[in-house]
């Protein structure tokens, strides 16, 4: 690939059981950019980035992320890619039994880091990236829903991503809480890490501009703003 080019879908065929759902599409991504991904309910937004991190398959064309050529990766190989990649679902998909620090901890033990003062180090930086510095002991119950997105936001920071795939990351917020999530993902593609986010709210690819492919029509198109 390309130097700076972190994906690279040529042709792609992307499909859920017996059914195509994007066909011949292609998207190229550049280390540190952001792209919105919008489409309408059903036109494959989910689909795109499950088929990234691997969850759904590719069954034609050229794909290539990170490395790693998608349409041939091993099974044992996956869980390093998704190391590579930090993902943000919508529903905030914590814990409920534990901690945020605990939380975090368990990702990062669970990644291969042994060393206690290591992790603690780690889940320090990473809150404080995401404004979330002293909340730490707190349950997720005990955070808004802006707050504990901003703590999946520093789950998928842990092991320094070069990619943050985000599938509808403001779909349960509010509309101010929305903008700070989509500010703190700006602030944090500033930083390098490249960002595919997908979203239905116009406003906010309004209020914070960046690259915007549409799917539709089983195909991905870049958008002229
Ligand atoms: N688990 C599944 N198994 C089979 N087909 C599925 C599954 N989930 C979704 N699909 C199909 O894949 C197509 C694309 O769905 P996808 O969730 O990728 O769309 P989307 O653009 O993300 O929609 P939304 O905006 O509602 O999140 C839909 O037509 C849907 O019927």
């Amino acid at each position: 690939m390309e130097d700076g080019v972190l994906l690279q879908l040529e042709n792609v065929d992307i499909c859920r059981d017996e059914n195509v759902i994007l066909h011949q599409a292609s998207l190229s991504l550049h280390q540190g950019e952001f792209v919105y991904v919008i489409g309408k309910v059903g036109s494959g937004k989910s689909s795109l980035l499950k088929s990234l991190y691997c969850e759904i398959p590719i069954c034609g064309g050229e794909a290539r992320l990170l490395n790693y050529n998608l349409r041939k990766i091993k099974r044992k190989d996956v869980p390093y890619l998704r190391r590579k990649l930090g993902i943000v679902f919508q529903d905030f998909q914590l814990l409920t039994d534990r901690s945020v620090n605990k939380n975090l901890e368990f990702v990062l033990r669970a990644t291969g880091w042994r060393s206690n003062k290591d992790i603690r180090n780690r889940i320090e930086e990473v809150l404080q990236q995401v404004g979330m510095q002293n909340k730490g002991y707190k349950m997720p119950h005990e955070l808004s829903g802006g707050e504990q997105q901003r703590v999946v936001i520093a789950r998928a920071l842990l092991n320094t991503p070069d990619m943050i795939l985000a599938d509808e990351p403001t779909g349960n917020l509010d509309p101010e809480t929305s903008g700070q999530i989509v500010q703190l993902l700006h602030e944090i593609c500033k930083k390098g890490t490249a960002v595919i986010m997908t979203t239905h709210n116009y406003t906010l690819v309004h209020n914070f501009p960046a690259r915007i492919v549409k799917c539709e029509n089983a195909s991905l198109n870049d958008v002229d703003k």
